[in-house]
Parts: C-alpha cells; structure tokens; sequence
C-alpha cells in the first residue's frame, strides 16, 4: 500500500502571554493569546521520527514570552511578524510560519472618577485578532495579514426586515418588515501589504462596521453583511478583502395571546440553537494574490 504523508504543521497553541509595563506608577497591561505554527520539510520528524529539524513547540513558546520582554509588545501585527521572522530564522527545515494572536482588552477601574494606576477591568467589544503567514526569508520572503475581530455582540431592535424568499411545501416562516436583527460578528479583513498603521486601521475598521451595522436598512442579514464588507473596501485602500461569519441569533416574538396580552414586537425569546450562519466574502476585484493568507482559517467560506 502507498501512502505519504500530507499537510503538516506544529507549534505551541495558546500561550497566554500577559505583559506589565511598570515603567512608571501608571503600570500599562497587554493580554494575548499566542499560537504559532511552522510548516516545511518536516517529513522525517513524521515518517522516521528524527527531530534534527524540529525546533521544539517548547522553543516557539519560549520565544513568544521573552520577545514580549525583549522586543515589547506595539500592535499585534507588529509583535506576530517579528515573531514569525525570527521563528524562519532560526528553523532552516521551515518554509513557512503561521503566528495568530488574540488581544483581550483591559481598562483601568475608576476610583472616585479617576483612573487607577494599577487595577483593571476586563472591556470592549469584541476580541481583535490577527493571523501573520510568513514564505520564505530574504528577497523570498512573503508575509500576509489578516486582522479582525471576534464575539462583536451587535443587535438592532428595528430596521431590519426579511420577506420575499423563496417557499416550498416546508416552509413556515412568516414574512416580516420589522424584527430583531442580531448576531456575534466575526470578522476578518485581509491587508494588501504590511505597510499599515496597524492600530489605526483596526480601530477605524471595528467603527465602520459598527455604524453601518446601525445605519443599515437590512432586508437580510447577507445584505447587511455586504454593505459592511463594501465600506470597509471603499474607504480603507489598505485592505484587499473582507470574510464574514455571522450566526443569525434569532429572537421570536412571544405569542402572548392566550393571557389576553397583545405583544407588539415587546417581548421576544432569544433563541441559542439552531441559527442561520450567514458567511460571506466582499473582495476587490484589483485584490492581489492571496497566498498563505488563509492557511487553515477554521470557520470562514
Ligand atoms: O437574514 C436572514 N437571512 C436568511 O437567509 C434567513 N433565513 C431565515 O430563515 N431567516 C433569515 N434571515
């Protein structure tokens, strides 16, 4: 029987990386989540089990935590490529690294209307995350960024329809012009170079598709979706394209009837399981080539 061996990665999962700066009373915190995979001629770690080219997922960990010392921690994009680099650097077997981080944001507790030096809180909405792939080193060297945010929690009470679908012998759904439109976003945006102020792009990102989540009439949600997706395009040149996954967190109206109470779109139950899962990619037509750029992004069409 032949076989061979396939697509492969490793690296360390999940290193929860924290950093203090407490340079000064005023102590600053950057809370990640850092996972890292290399990709290569790594076929005789598997198919002999020689390690002579496998620098440890013990290694890469180490690596994630002193950088955060050595290095600092500026944007996410930033801290992941550096990585990514260094990982091509010192692993002549790997051809490729794919860093992802996740930031959980913190912001400081007020004490009597002030800020405190040194105690947090847990905020914001949504998780920022990237995903770095980095081919190949020198004047081969290709690096790609996808960005984007997870859990955006958003609901509109109104402004949202859904009616004209197709029907069939099955179909019970009743045609609304007004109801609860809500999901958990995520988002991920892929950059069309690495020359980005990256923080800068992020927070302009999340307010863009926040108030077109608003201000958007939605006759569905994939409608809503690719308007979004096109503001993003058409106001941020820096991005070549945008992937959506969107559950549909359907709330039902309450049939309050059988106590004499009319429900005017009042009260709703909001269900958990099952929901709709909207997916959807809005891209530039000019986009240059993806790449690596979505090497194993779990969740996205
Ligand atoms: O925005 C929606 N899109 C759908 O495709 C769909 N299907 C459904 O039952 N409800 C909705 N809502």
């Amino acid at each position: 029987m032949a076989i061979h061996l396939g697509a492969n990665q490793y690296g360390k999962a999940e290193n929860r990386v924290v950093r203090i700066y407490r340079d000064t009373p005023r102590h600053q915190i950057r809370d990640l989540n850092v996972s890292t995979a290399l990709r290569g001629d790594f076929e005789a770690a598997h198919t002999t089990g020689d390690q002579a080219g496998v620098l440890p997922t013990d290694t890469q960990k180490n690596t994630a935590f002193a950088f955060a010392k050595e290095k600092g921690i500026g944007a996410i994009e930033d801290y992941a490529l550096t990585l990514g680099d260094r990982f091509l650097e010192a692993s002549p077997a790997a051809s490729g690294a794919r860093i992802a981080v996740e930031e959980y944001s913190w912001e400081r507790i007020l004490v009597d209307g002030q800020e405190h030096d040194h105690s947090f809180v847990r905020s914001g909405a949504g998780v920022r995350n990237t995903v770095v792939n980095i081919d190949g080193r020198g004047a081969d060297r290709k690096a790609y960024v996808v960005s984007g945010i997870s859990d955006l929690i958003v609901l509109k009470s109104t402004g949202s329809e859904f009616h004209g679908f197709l029907k069939d012998e099955y179909t019970t759904l009743q045609e609304t012009d007004d109801r609860i439109l809500a999901t958990s976003l995520v988002a991920r945006w892929r950059y069309d170079h690495t020359e980005v102020d990256w923080d800068k792009s992020y927070d302009a990102v999340k307010a863009l598709l926040l108030s077109r989540f608003a201000t958007i009439h939605s006759l569905a949600l994939q409608q809503t979706l690719y308007g979004m997706g096109s503001a993003v395009l058409e106001e941020h040149p820096e991005v070549a394209e945008i992937k959506f996954s969107a559950p549909n967190k359907h709330h039902f109206l309450v049939d309050l009837s059988p106590f004499g109470v009319e429900n005017p779109g009042e009260v709703f139950i909001a269900a958990d399981r099952p929901y709709g899962l909207i997916e959807a990619t809005v891209t530039r037509d000019d986009a240059g080539d993806s790449g690596s750029a979505w090497v194993n992004m779990a969740g996205f069409c």
